[in-house]
């Protein structure tokens, strides 16, 4: 077919090249015209005044005989040199001259491809491309934008190095662009743009290549319509002394301005394991909570030491190099609903720079997608579990979880289908052992500076194996609202900063009468601030006196219940299982509160499994 199409391109071009210029054309020229004009015409059809115009002196009806009519040629007779041609004539014969090579160009291109198979064409092409590049003095290195079925951290990395550092500066032409929700500018390397850069000494180029995907293939999920890569030239000389080096330079730079510039982002798996088009289970949004350790109400030598911690483990590559361990650290947040678990999760997040992984255990189907799920996780990241107990059973290690979700056939991490049910079905939901594995096992140490964070109202759901050192290193117990948590609030929603801005002493007893109350009424951070909140326009003063009312009511409310329950006791213990229920978990969420006055944060060091011994005041 390609042979037909070529075959006749060049009959066309030959066509083309002789309509353009017909011989008789090209004769028609000059001072001959008139003489020579009689030709190419017939001398029955011309009319005579035609003729006439064009002959000069009319022709005798004696001279009828072709030969008389021929008239001396003047081209033979008297050639007109070449140079004293019209440029409009040299014009057409190089039109013809090169409309004949491309025609004979064609016709050749026609027979070669008919002739030899595209399979050695390529082939040849192959090899010249080899020859020529094993001549160049450059050597070139590709980083597409998957690697695989996964997308290639490098390639983002780069992306982001040359569009911060080194494309503003070299003047490239870039694209720009602002995420949905995002605070910033995100600026990218136009396609088939290049860009210069240096390091070490030595210039480098990239050049950014976008190309549409030629066919989707098949695949669970789809794919990007185009296909990125971003190319590498350097020096052959320089190759060994700068790859590793340079490529080290641009992912800490990436990681760096990551850090700075970016919105933190916050990930969930609400996709229930499916992936997108570039290979991710995480689904990103930014994550712009305002909580930070200024505002969060907490005793602050507490906060003081929550904050030391998390400096130093940010800091501590090098100390876990040394001591050889996985640079991870593991926090369990626990206590009453509404004392800001969440709160401290997003100041941890601020105070860090890190992302947030919310991973919603009741979406992911099995062990090993909990595994995968965490593989796909970036490192200065915060993963965290809210709510773990209720998440799954945690009790059993051999056990399936109880409250996974329900078998359902649907597409799994790595793109295929994953049918639930069967034989294999306990593989099917996270046991405790899936999720030890996942804060401890080998898998847990695929990235590195990566913190857990799990969240409970129910510590004592929890089994003690994970709880262990290792696993959740520090356990900070999230208390109602003691006096210098009450203190921030104030400051955060009245603007209230020291003592003395009280107006005279009715106001100063106010706030000793919150100083009192605020322990008997054992009251939430989060009701305290819908208190704030919703008299905040009637005053500090008012504000303050209607917290102290509500204090004391709760206060009151409280002494008469555990009246009631003591006397309920006393009297036969009427109070059925569920009271008792919950007053057990009360017990076991307020002995904490036992070393309260002490620091509130257990670490646990040594490694024991039980909880009670393994927990140490820090
Ligand atoms: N310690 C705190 N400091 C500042 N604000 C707090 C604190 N605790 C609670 N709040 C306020 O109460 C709201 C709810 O708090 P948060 O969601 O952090 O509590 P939680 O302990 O995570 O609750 P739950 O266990 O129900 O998820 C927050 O939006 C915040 O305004």
């Amino acid at each position: 077919m390609v042979g037909c199409s070529r075959l006749s391109l060049a009959y066309y071009s030959l066509t083309v090249a002789h309509l353009i210029s017909p011989p008789s054309l090209k004769s028609l020229s000059g001072s001959s015209l008139k003489s020579f004009s009689i030709l190419p015409l017939s001398p029955i059809n011309a009319s005579p005044p035609l003729v006439e115009s064009l002959q000069g002196p009319a022709l005798t009806p004696s001279s009828s005989s072709p030969a008389a009519l021929l008239p001396s040629n003047p081209i033979q007779s008297n050639p007109t040199p070449r140079e004293s041609l019209p440029r409009a004539t040299k014009m057409k014969e190089y039109w013809t001259a090169l409309a004949s090579l491309m025609g004979a160009f064609a016709f050749l291109q026609g027979v070669l491809h008919a002739v030899f198979p595209a399979e050695l064409r390529a082939a040849v092409a192959r090899l010249l491309g080899r020859l020529t590049r094993g001549l160049s003095p450059y050597c070139y290195f590709d980083v597409t934008e998957m690697d695989g079925m996964s997308t290639n951290e490098i390639y983002d990395a780069v992306q982001l190095y040359l569009s911060s550092t080194a494309a503003p500066a070299s003047g490239a032409r870039l694209s720009l662009s602002r995420p949905l929700n995002a605070s910033s500018f995100t600026f990218g390397l136009a396609a088939s743009d290049r860009v210069s850069d240096s390091f070490a000494g030595a210039a480098v180029t990239w050049e950014h290549v976008v190309a549409p995907r030629q066919g989707q293939g098949f695949s669970w999920r789809p794919l990007p319509e185009e296909k990125r890569r971003f190319t590498l030239r350097i020096r052959r000389g320089d190759r060994d002394k700068l790859l590793p080096a340079y490529l080290d330079h641009i992912l800490a730079a990436a990681a760096e301005i990551r850090r700075r510039s970016k919105d933190r982002l916050l990930y969930t798996n609400a996709r229930g394991g499916a992936m997108d088009a570039r290979g991710l289970p995480w689904d990103p949004v930014p994550f712009k909570h305002p909580s930070t350790f200024d505002t969060l109400a907490m005793d602050p030598a507490r906060k003081a030491a929550i904050m030391a911690d998390l400096r130093d483990f940010a800091g501590g590559s090098a100390f876990y190099e040394r001591t050889g361990r996985a640079w991870k650290r593991g926090y369990l947040l626990y206590g009453p609903p509404g004392t800001g678990k969440s709160s401290m999760i997003a100041a941890m997040a601020n105070f860090l720079g890190y992302d947030v992984y919310d991973l919603e255990l009741t979406e992911v189907g099995s062990n090993a997608e909990l595994r995968k799920l965490l593989m796909k996780t970036t490192s200065k990241s915060i993963i965290v579990i809210e709510d773990i107990d209720c998440s799954v059973d945690l009790t059993n290690r051999a056990k399936p979880a109880a409250a996974a979700p329900a078998p359902r056939p649907r597409p799994g991490i790595d793109g295929g289908i994953e049918q639930d049910g069967g034989a294999g079905s306990a593989a099917r939901s996270i046991t405790l052992s899936g999720l030890l594995n996942f804060t401890d096992g080998l898998w847990s140490c695929c990235g590195a500076e990566r913190i857990f964070v799990f969240t409970t109202n129910h510590v004592e759901k929890l089994d003690p194996a994970l709880l262990r050192s290792g696993r959740m290193d520090m356990h900070i117990f999230m208390s109602y609202c003691t006096f210098p948590a009450l203190r921030i609030l104030l400051k955060n929603y009245l603007g209230f900063q020291s003592d003395g801005e009280l107006d005279g002493g009715a106001e100063e007893a106010v706030l000793r009468g919150l100083e009192e109350w605020v322990d008997a009424a054992e009251i939430t951070p989060a009701d305290v601030s819908e208190v704030l909140i919703k008299n905040r326009r009637s005053g500090k003063a008012e504000a303050m006196r209607e917290l102290l009312d509500v204090l004391k009511d709760r206060a009151a409310g409280k002494r008469q219940r555990g009246g009631g329950a003591s006397a309920a006791a006393e009297t036969g213990k009427e109070a059925g299982g569920e009271n008792e229920e919950e007053e057990e978990e009360k017990r076991a969420l307020e002995s904490p509160k036992e070393g309260k006055e002490q620091a509130g944060i257990d670490s646990c060091g040594d490694g024991h499994d039980d909880v009670a011994e393994a927990k140490k005041e820090v």
